[in-house]
């Protein structure tokens, strides 16, 4: 079964094509990875996804729901890039806020996820206060915290350190039944938390596979990428 449905988006910032004629269907459980350079429209499909945005054309479905519906955000679980928790309210109070949002009653998830994450002994600190990779998991922490469906990621790894980075993939992995969709402009991140690829490039879909299939073009992964986002 389809957990996401995208036919023909078009989106346009102004005179600018940003995302042209984008189409795909993720399934239940699979886990792809939005690869591609800076500027390439890999944050406007997440943002489309998750309902924040509108395209100018095109359809997307998520299992059936419009994702602007609360149907659809049930679902949902959302990283923006450069995540920005409410900065004047605790690490605990955040996570405490989301609850009421999403409408969960039992702590121990957040709690779970505090220890898990290591931000336990920040649990007192305004988010404004903490580091930006401590701001970064309190994000993570938040976005999963009703345990999503479906994951929509933008770049997860971003300020972490390495030992935090293992701490996040290893939460991300507990997931192994979501449907992931992680943009990321690092080969290395998406081997980590995917399966499959789409390579995008100029708003538009140049190659679409697994990993293996990638690795088994020849050349490194990585020049492979450069080639297929090139159009070569
Ligand atoms: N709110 C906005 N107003 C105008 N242009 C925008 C806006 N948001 C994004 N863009 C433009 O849309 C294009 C795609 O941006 P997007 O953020 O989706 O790319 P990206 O692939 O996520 O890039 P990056 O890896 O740098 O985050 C870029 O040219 C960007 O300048």
């Amino acid at each position: 079964m389809e957990c996401i449905k995208v036919k023909d988006l078009l989106k346009r910032y102004g005179n600018t094509v940003v995302l042209n004629g984008i189409s795909f269907e993720v399934k239940c459980g699979e886990k792809w990875a939005l690869l591609g350079p800076n500027g390439a429209g890999k944050s406007t499909t997440l943002k489309i996804l998750a309902g924040l945005i509108k395209p100018d054309k095109g359809e997307v479905s998520i299992k059936g729901h419009d994702p602007t519906s609360l149907d659809a955000k049930r679902l949902i679980g959302y990283l923006p890039e450069d995540a920005d928790p409410f900065p004047a309210l605790t690490v605990e109070d955040n996570l405490k806020f989301m609850m009421v949002l999403r409408g969960i009653k039992n702590e121990d998830r957040a709690e779970k996820l505090l220890e898990l994450l290591e931000l336990d002994k920040y649990r007192k600190y305004k988010a404004v206060e903490l580091s930006r990779g401590n701001k970064q998991k309190l994000a993570i922490a938040m976005a999963v915290l009703h345990s999503p469906e479906i994951l929509l990621l933008d770049e997860p790894l971003n300020y972490l350190d390495i030992p935090s980075q293992d701490l996040v993939i290893e939460l991300f992995r507990s997931f192994r039944d979501s449907t992931f969709v992680v943009s990321t402009h690092i080969m290395s991140v998406a081997d980590k938390l995917t399966h499959k690829v789409m390579v995008i490039s100029n708003g538009s879909i140049k190659w679409m596979g697994t990993f293996e299939e990638l690795k088994s073009m020849g050349e490194s992964v990585e020049k492979v990428i450069a080639k297929l986002i090139k159009g070569a």
